[in-house]
């Protein structure tokens, strides 16, 4: 369920009609509906229930005001970087619902994490067990770890996008971790608390799930049967949405009561890291139209918003249902719908039925809250494209759009670049 619907033929997110903020703020944007990101926080918290630690996947959707929304639903922070921590803290999130993954932390990454004392490292490899292992004895602390562990399963989503199968470069393998958890015994400064998994992106069936937890407990009892303290187990993220392409993942109710039974007897605390789930169908992308052209078969339409503002269909042949803001009396017909970028595949989709597209017309990108702003870019030199988040009959630009001094403002100018070669 989202809150973005149509009144009088007009859509709204949540009371604010999109016109008035597209007039407010100029096309292309981003929008937000705090009421679905926090209906999302509240039913992934009752479905897991409330002794879970839920850490929303920092990277679907980083914006520190949208994190802020989160954080007051009790929600902790997925992060990857330095940067993701510093998001997490400014909104307020408190160490305890800090959760780190990634495959490539750096010192300085993990001197900050352990300053921060967050929940858990998610380790994926031995040299980055063993480089905290010293930087945290460096600093006469203890850094509570969970290994993520590939349990080799075949999430079934888009190839680009899945991480659990044995050639992915995520993890460690299977067959390595109890090895790897002798070893964090013996290391100083690493307290092996927990396994980790995260099998992909857009799942959209609970099987892969289940059969992943599944053998993390196998993996569990195996460990404490060797003597080693296991009292979390960090399923990882990963539950698809729908995004009006006729696959129809299951709802996280399910999800989580399949996984609770699954995990039930093995008495662990458990951590969850969904960030599509909470923040896809929170949000849309608005764009303009500039131009339309009619060439050979094909009739386009251009949009002020690019490849740039949101790469999903690009990168990985992914759909987004777009839709006028405006709805307009007549006979749709078919359109491919283009950015301003210069590369072929600045295409969003093709053959989308819009009634007479005209230049300044609205359209909505359904389903881009998670996943859009932040995989971002100023290629072509195109600025950042505003955040703005709404509640209820209110709304606010929580990221601005970049003035052109503002994009050229890092760059530095050496006094040799002017002069011709000798
Ligand atoms: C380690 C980790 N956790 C959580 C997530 C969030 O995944 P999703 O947005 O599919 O829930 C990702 C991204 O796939 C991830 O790499
Ligand atoms: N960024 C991807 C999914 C990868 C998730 C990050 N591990 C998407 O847009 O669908």
């Amino acid at each position: 369920m989202d809150h973005f619907e149509r009144r009088g033929g007009v859509l709204h997110a949540e009371d604010v009609p999109i016109p008035r903020i597209a007039e407010a703020v100029g096309t292309p944007f981003y929008v937000y509906a705090s009421a679905t990101l926090r209906r999302h926080a509240q039913v992934f918290r009752a479905g897991v229930g409330e002794d879970a630690l839920v850490a929303f996947s920092v990277k679907a959707l980083s914006n520190v005001a949208v994190l802020k929304v989160l954080a007051s639903e009790g929600l902790g922070a997925d992060i990857v970087s330095g940067g993701e921590l510093a998001r997490a803290r400014s909104a307020g999130i408190p160490g305890e619902r800090i959760v780190f993954s990634g495959v490539g932390k750096t010192r300085a990454e993990m001197t900050a994490a352990l300053e921060a004392r967050i929940y858990q490292f998610n380790v994926e490899s031995e040299a980055e067990l063993r480089t905290l292992s010293e930087v945290a004895s460096a600093r006469g602390s203890v850094a509570p770890v969970a290994l993520r562990v590939n349990p080799d399963v075949d999430a079934g989503t888009l190839d680009k996008i899945s991480t659990g199968r044995k050639d992915d470069k995520f993890g460690v393998p299977w067959e390595r971790a109890p090895a790897l958890y002798d070893l964090a015994r013996r290391l100083p400064g690493i307290e092996a608390r927990g396994v980790d998994l995260h099998i992909g992106s857009q799942i959209a069936s609970l099987a892969p799930f289940e059969a992943a937890a599944r053998r993390a407990g196998d993996l569990i009892e195996h460990l404490r049967a060797e003597g080693h303290d296991i009292d979390r187990l960090d399923l990882g993220g990963g539950l698809g949405i729908p995004y009006g392409d006729g696959v129809t993942p299951p709802d996280p109710a399910a999800y989580a009561a399949a996984l609770r039974r699954v995990t039930d007897a093995l008495d662990v605390r458990l951590v969850f890291e969904p960030g599509r789930m909470i923040a896809g169908n929170a949000g849309l992308m608005i764009a303009g139209v500039i131009y339309t052209k009619a060439q050979e078969a094909r009739s386009f339409a251009i949009l002020d918003a690019g490849m740039n503002d949101l790469i999903r269909p690009a990168l990985y042949g992914a759909r987004h249902a777009i839709v006028p803001v405006a709805e307009r009396d007549g006979d749709p017909s078919p359109f491919d719908v283009v950015g301003p970028v210069c590369e072929t595949t600045d295409l969003f989709a093709r053959d989308v039925p819009l009634t007479a597209p005209a230049p300044g017309d609205i359209l909505a990108f359904k389903t881009a809250g998670a996943y859009g702003a932040v995989q971002a870019s100023q290629y072509n030199t195109r600025p950042l494209i505003p955040e703005v988040l709404v509640d209820g009959d209110r709304f606010a630009v929580v990221r601005r759009r970049p003035s052109t001094e503002d994009m050229l403002a890092l760059e530095e100018l050496p006094d040799w670049t002017d002069r011709p070669a000798d």
